[in-house]
């Protein structure tokens, strides 16, 4: 960016070390032409700065001539967006997403020569079925989206379902393989977790965001689809959790005034509650791939696990037709009961937990991880969700174990044939299980019901319900598939050089 203000410049100082020092404002006969170049700049942890150098010139012409060299370079970076088209949620977190975006992200995109058509959504879904039906694409570089978790889910919904619709592809087809978006999607932190942000910038910040943005960064992503028989339910990114985190959502629902508090309220209330779900949950490990969920390592941009394991696109119909010939063979089991089961595509860091419930689970290598938390005492568990406070290995405690997964399944037991069931099991169970749903009789008849209606499965009282990226699933009994496709606006940069990033630029 170039503007005629002047602010700093280029001496040797008394040491003779060359580094940029502040001037004072000169009038403009003492230097009539100077152009200003906005750069990024690495501030604490993984924010980004924007910074202004300006440079002074004597002479006009080549003063032009820098200015004109500068912007064609810049306009020559094809990956940089030009067009940009926004969604702001009023309602996210603190209600502060608008703010936000006209006072720290607007001003920068106008620096940055971007234009944008802003929409603020009146209503849940709004953004999901804009980008869906109505939205002109192909006017457009990239999506933005301003809120959290729920909101990028609703740009990602859209944009997934828009595409899949365009290319001929039926999503509800457990089967069959996503088409890759052409958009990229960008997120502006304004929600109550932020974990999509937190885990792929490293910050909940929204300038940070927007200088990603700019700059036209580009992380794939893992997206999986998640279908309840052959109907398809959601598409999701960070955390599928049942049990624990399922409940936890759902109790906050209600306290949605609270703001991002809710979550710590609800999370103490159903720590106390301390409730195990039973169920089986059968996985296609992962066996081919490079690394473990118990590695040191955090993925990075450009990190070369995801590259080894990410199937080409020609590669990826061989991969599924050999995983299913082997499917009967590959695929495990396990059933027994549960505090919580969780599904996450990436670290899912955030702000309470800032090395994520896996810390090391992969951003775009077409795989999760698959935590098992069974039941144990409060005091286990409370070990177990304190660890993810600290450096502590959350999973090295005999009550958790942790796959890293192609697929999964689960079936939660209300669901299962009788045959299925355990006699012994069901005795034990008859003495100490919830009021609701006394006795095997019920459980029997509950069973015949979910298997000739599955409506019944959506809030069967021993059931707990899956919290999809912060959304609420309307069923218990999930089918889960991985591929990696998304690109975001927004990658851990971590192993750059701390300084000089790249050039804002428009000359004034
Ligand atoms: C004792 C302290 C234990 C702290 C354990 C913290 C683990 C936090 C892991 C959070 C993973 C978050 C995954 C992301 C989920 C989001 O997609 C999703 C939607 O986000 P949005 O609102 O921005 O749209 N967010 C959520 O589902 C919220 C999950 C938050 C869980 C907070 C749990 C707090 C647990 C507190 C237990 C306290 C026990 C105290 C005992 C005396
Ligand atoms: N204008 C709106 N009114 C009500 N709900 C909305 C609106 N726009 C989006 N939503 C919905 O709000 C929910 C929460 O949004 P999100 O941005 O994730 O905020 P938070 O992080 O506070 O949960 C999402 O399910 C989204 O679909
Ligand atoms: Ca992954």
């Amino acid at each position: 960016m170039c503007t005629s203000r002047c602010t700093s410049r280029c001496t040797s100082g008394a040491k003779g070390s060359r580094r940029w020092q502040k001037i004072p404002q000169r009038d403009d006969e003492d230097s009539p032409h100077a152009f200003t170049v906005s750069y990024v700049q690495r501030a604490r942890r993984a924010a980004w700065r924007l910074r202004d150098v300006t440079f002074l010139c004597a002479d006009a012409a080549l003063c032009g001539r820098w200015v004109r060299t500068l912007t064609e370079q810049l306009s020559a970076l094809a990956q940089r967006p030009r067009r940009l088209l926004v969604y702001i949620n009023p309602l996210s977190g603190k209600r502060h997403g608008e703010r936000i975006y006209r006072h720290k992200v607007a001003p920068l995109f106008s620096r940055a020569n971007i234009s944008t058509s802003v929409i603020v959504t009146q209503h849940a879904n709004h953004a999901r079925d804009h980008l869906r039906t109505e939205a002109e694409l192909q006017n457009y570089d990239g999506v933005v989206c301003v809120g959290g978790d729920g909101m990028f889910s609703e740009v990602m919904h859209g944009l997934v379902l828009r595409t899949q619709r365009d290319q001929g592809r039926d999503h509800h087809h457990p089967d069959q393989d996503l088409a890759q978006t052409g958009l990229r999607i960008g997120i502006i932190p304004a929600g109550s977790t932020d974990c999509i942000c937190f885990a792929t910038v490293g910050a909940n910040d929204p300038v940070t965001s927007s200088l990603h943005i700019i700059v036209g960064d580009c992380q794939p992503m893992d997206v999986c689809s998640v279908h309840h028989g052959d109907a398809f339910l959601r598409y999701s990114v960070s955390l599928l959790g049942y049990g624990f985190y399922g409940d936890v959502l759902s109790d906050s629902e209600r306290r949605r005034w609270m703001g991002p508090a809710r979550y710590d309220v609800s999370g103490v209330k159903k720590f106390l509650s301390h409730r195990y779900y039973e169920g089986t949950v059968s996985y296609l490990p992962a066996s081919d791939v490079l690394g473990t969920p118990r590695d040191r390592a955090p993925c990075r941009t450009g990190c070369v696990v995801c590259q080894y394991n990410r199937p080409l696109e020609e590669e990826k119909e061989g991969k599924l037709k050999m995983e299913e010939s082997h499917e009967g063979l590959a695929w495990r089991s396990v059933r027994g009961k549960f505090l919580a089961i969780n599904a996450v595509s990436m670290s899912c860091a955030c702000p309470r937990s800032p090395q994520g419930l896996s810390p090391a689970a992969h951003l775009a290598d077409g795989t999760t991880d698959l935590i098992l938390v069974r039941n144990s005492s409060r005091l286990a568990f409370l070990r177990h969700l304190l660890r993810h406070t600290s450096k502590d290995d959350q999973f090295d405690l005999g009550f958790v174990e942790v796959h890293r997964v192609r697929r999964f399944r689960f079936t939660p037991r209300f669901c299962q044939s009788d045959s299925e069931l355990d006699l012994q099991e069901l005795l034990q169970e008859k003495e100490q299980k919830e009021k609701e749903v006394a006795g095997s009789q019920a459980r029997r008849i509950l069973g015949q019901l979910c298997r000739e209606h599955p409506a019944c499965c959506r809030t069967p009282p021993c059931a707990s319900c899956w919290n999809c990226d912060g959304e609420i699933l309307p069923h218990a009994d999930i089918q889960v598939r991985y591929t990696t496709l998304l690109l975001l606006f927004l990658p851990l940069l971590l192993l750059l050089a701390p300084l000089l990033l790249l050039l804002l630029a428009h000359s004034t």
